[in-house]
């Protein structure tokens, strides 16, 4: 997505660019502020740590898209930076996933609005000339660990309550084709097979057993370790490094691409069933109820 149409999408948002604000810190580097998403260049040289802001869960708001988005693109452009870690500043959750609220009592144009956005933020993270490092410091349930799923490398905290996966058939959903096949050119084909049928989300030591993140540390040193791992990514050229991302994850994109409207289509007509509909209202009316 142009950076001209992300803007115009959050100016149909209700989003005021006016507010981004950028300030120096301590050490006089840089520091850009959303509302809802953090960009802080980091102590290692060309790296930048992006922090998810979007309390109480990191759901992921048509804002939260767009605003996602634009940062990467930001950085992107900027040749200061060649890899970011994205992490969550909501405490014990990475991301819980899309925001259920924005596919529910919409109409088709909100909802492809929506799915395009959803889409877009999909194929940025996936095809990053930037290194991306998911230090995944909270649960990360469906769109949550699609966006760990698109990163280079993933860390993830030792915290037996944090759980990852792509829970989709447990809502009622189907899971997109394109969530399906970036989990299986993670996991493999009969692991994915059982993950998406059953929905399961997976504590630390079994998601990384599937070979659904590839490091499982002591929670205070995600970020660390994610930084650590870093400097390994950077050592390799650019160019080179980003010819063989591009070589091995193109053929999954232009899936999408080649398919692009007409998953859009799918996603209204699914979503806008009724037994969708409803299915979706019980979830959500299931989450406020466990609280009491
Ligand atoms: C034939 C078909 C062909 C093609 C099909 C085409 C397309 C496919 C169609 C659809 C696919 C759509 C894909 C969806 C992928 C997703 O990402 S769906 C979202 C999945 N996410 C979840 O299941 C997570 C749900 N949340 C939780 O489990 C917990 O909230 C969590 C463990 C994250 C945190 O727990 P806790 O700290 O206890 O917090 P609360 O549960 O109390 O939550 C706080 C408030 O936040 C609200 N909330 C939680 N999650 C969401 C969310 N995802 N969206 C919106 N809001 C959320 C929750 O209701 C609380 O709100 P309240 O304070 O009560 O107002």
């Amino acid at each position: 997505m142009a950076l001209a149409a992300g803007r115009a999408m959050l100016m149909r948002s209700g989003v005021r660019l006016g507010t981004q604000a950028a300030a120096r810190g301590g050490n006089g580097a840089r520091r850009f502020m959303n509302h809802r998403v953090v960009v802080e260049p980091n102590t290692v040289p060309g790296v930048a740590v992006i922090k998810f802001k979007n309390p109480p869960v990191n759901s992921l708001t048509l804002e939260f898209l767009t605003e996602f988005v634009i940062c990467l693109e930001k950085l992107e452009n900027d040749k200061t930076f060649r890899g970011v870690v994205l992490t969550s500043d909501c405490p014990g959750i990475f991301s819980a996933g899309l925001d259920l609220r924005e596919m529910c009592g919409k109409n088709p144009a909100h909802y492809a609005e929506y799915w395009r956005a959803v889409q877009e933020m999909w194929l940025k993270v996936y095809l990053s000339n930037l290194v991306l490092v998911a230090a995944i410091n909270g649960t990360s349930p469906a769109g949550g660990c699609l966006i760990a799923l698109s990163c280079d490398y993933r860390v993830l905290a030792d915290n037996p309550r944090y759980r990852m996966g792509l829970n989709e058939t447990l809502l009622g959903l189907v899971v997109p084709f394109w969530f399906k096949d970036t989990l299986v050119n993670t996991i493999g084909h009969r692991a994915s097979e059982r993950a998406l049928q059953l929905g399961l989300l997976f504590p630390p030591a079994e998601a990384l057993q599937l070979g659904m993140v590839d490091q499982v540390v002591p929670e205070d040193q995600v970020q660390s370790t994610a930084l650590s791992v870093m400097t390994q990514w950077l050592a390799i050229p650019d160019h080179v490094r980003q010819l063989t991302k591009n070589m091995i994850r193109k053929a999954t994109a232009d899936h999408l691409i080649k398919h692009q409207e007409a998953d859009i289509q799918n996603f209204i007509n699914f979503i806008s069933r009724d037994s969708i509909q409803k299915s979706l209202q019980v979830y959500l009316e299931n989450l406020k109820q466990k609280k009491h």
